[in-house]
C-alpha cells in the first residue's frame, strides 16, 4: 500500500507520521513544493521509526511526482493555513490554484489514486478537484467531519466530565465556522443520549465550542492545528487502505442524498478499499435539516467564487 502526502507543513508531516505509526502502508511518499523540505521531514520521520517501531518507508520528494507513480491513496495538504482572525474561506484565491495543480499531477501518475483532500476551504477544494478532474465520487473524499467530530466529543467530555472513549458524536454539513452541524440529539455516553445528563443551554455551548474549534485553535497557535487534522486523516487513510467500511463523517459530492445536489459536504459515508462505498443517510429532524440547507447554501456562495 502506496501512499502520498502533498505538502510536508505542519498537517502533512502530522498525517505522515500517523500513517507511519499505525503501521499498515509500505510507502508513505511526502512532497513538497520547497526545495529538500520533504526530503527533511522524511529522513527525520525515519529516523523515528526504531523509537516508534514501524516498517513504513517514508521518501521525501521536491515536486517530483514520479516519485509518487502508482500511489493507492493521495492525501492533498498543500496550501496556505489561516492566520487568527481569518476564515477558512479566505484562503480559496492561493489554495485553488495549488489544489488544482497538485490533484492533476497526482493524477497523471497515479491514474487508480484515491484523494483525499485537507486544503481549505475544504468543501469547496474538494468540489474543485471533481469539477477539474473527473474522477468518479468515490474517490474523492474531503476531510473535515472526522476532524470536527474529534472536537465535538472532546467538548462533550469535557462537559460532562466522563472520559472520550465514553462518548460519541458526530458533526455533519460544511467544515466552517458556521456551517457546521454538531449532532447534539443523537450524541451518547454508553448509549445514553447525552441530553439525559446535559441541559439544553449546555449542548449549545458544546455545539458552539465545536463549531469554532479550529478558529480557537488559530488564535492560540498563530496558525491552524495540526495534530487533530493528522490524525483524523491517518484514521480515514487506515479505512480505504484496511477495507475497514468504517463510518465517518466526510465531504462529498451529493447527488440527491439529504436533498441537496451540486456540492460537496460532510454526511456519513462508509469508506473501504474504493473509498466512500455508500452515503448513509441518517433520519434527521426538521430544525437539523434547516441547519443543512443553511449550511449547504454557505457551501455553494464559496463555490461559487471559483473559476470553473
Ligand atoms: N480539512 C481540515 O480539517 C484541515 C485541518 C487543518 C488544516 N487544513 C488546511 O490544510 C492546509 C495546510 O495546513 P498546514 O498547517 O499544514 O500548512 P503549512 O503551511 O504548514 O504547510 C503547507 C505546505 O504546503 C506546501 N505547498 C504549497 N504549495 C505547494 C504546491 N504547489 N505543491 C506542493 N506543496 C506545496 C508548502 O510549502 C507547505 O510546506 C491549509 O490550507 C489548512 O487550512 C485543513
Ligand atoms: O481551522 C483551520 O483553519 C484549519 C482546520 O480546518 C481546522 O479545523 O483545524
Amino acid at each position: 500500500m502506496k501512499v502520498t502526502v502533498v505538502g510536508a507543513g505542519a498537517v502533512g508531516a502530522s498525517c505522515a507520521e500517523y500513517i507511519a505509526i499505525k503501521n499498515f502502508a509500505s510507502e508513505v511518499v511526502v512532497l513538497d513544493i520547497k526545495e529538500g523540505y520533504a526530503e527533511g521531514k522524511a529522513m527525520d520521520l525515519m529516523q523515528t521509526a526504531s523509537l516508534n517501531g514501524f516498517d513504513t518507508k517514508i521518501v521525501g520528494s521536491t515536486n517530483d511526482y514520479s516519485k509518487t507513480a502508482d500511489s493507492d491513496i493521495a492525501v492533498i495538504t498543500s496550501g496556505i493555513p489561516r492566520k487568527p482572525g481569518m476564515t477558512r474561506e479566505e484562503l480559496i484565491g492561493i489554495n485553488a490554484g495549488i489544489v488544482k495543480t497538485v490533484s492533476e499531477n497526482l493524477i497523471k501518475h497515479s491514474p487508480n489514486v484515491i484523494l483525499v483532500v485537507v486544503s481549505n476551504p475544504m468543501d469547496t477544494m474538494t468540489y474543485l478537484v471533481h469539477k477539474t478532474t473527473g474522477l468518479p465520487r468515490n474517490r474523492i473524499i474531503g476531510m473535515g467531519g472526522a476532524l470536527d467530530s474529534a472536537r465535538f466529543k472532546y467538548r462533550l467530555a469535557e462537559a460532562l466530565e466522563a472520559p472520550i472513549s465514553d462518548v460519541d458524536g458526530m458533526v455533519i454539513g460544511g467544515h466552517s465556522d458556521t456551517g457546521m452541524v454538531p449532532l447534539t440529539a443523537h450524541a451518547t455516553r454508553n448509549s445514553v443520549k447525552v441530553s439525559e445528563f446535559l441541559s439544553e443551554e449546555r449542548l449549545e455551548q458544546v455545539a458552539a465550542d465545536t463549531k469554532v474549534g479550529g478558529a480557537t485553535l488559530t488564535k492560540l497557535l498563530g496558525t491552524s492545528a495540526w495534530y487533530a487534522p493528522g490524525a483524523a486523516v491517518s484514521g480515514l487513510v487506515q479505512a480505504i487502505a484496511c477495507d475497514q467500511k468504517k463510518m465517518f463523517p466526510c465531504s462529498t459530492l451529493l447527488e440527491g442524498e439529504y436533498g441537496l445536489n451540486d456540492l460537496c459536504i460532510g454526511v456519513p459515508v462508509i469508506l473501504g478499499k474504493n473509498g466512500i462505498e455508500k452515503i448513509v443517510e441518517i433520519k434527521l429532524s426538521d430544525a437539523e435539516k434547516a441547519k443543512m440547507q443553511e449550511s449547504a447554501a454557505g457551501v455553494s456562495k464559496t463555490n461559487g467564487l471559483l473559476e470553473l
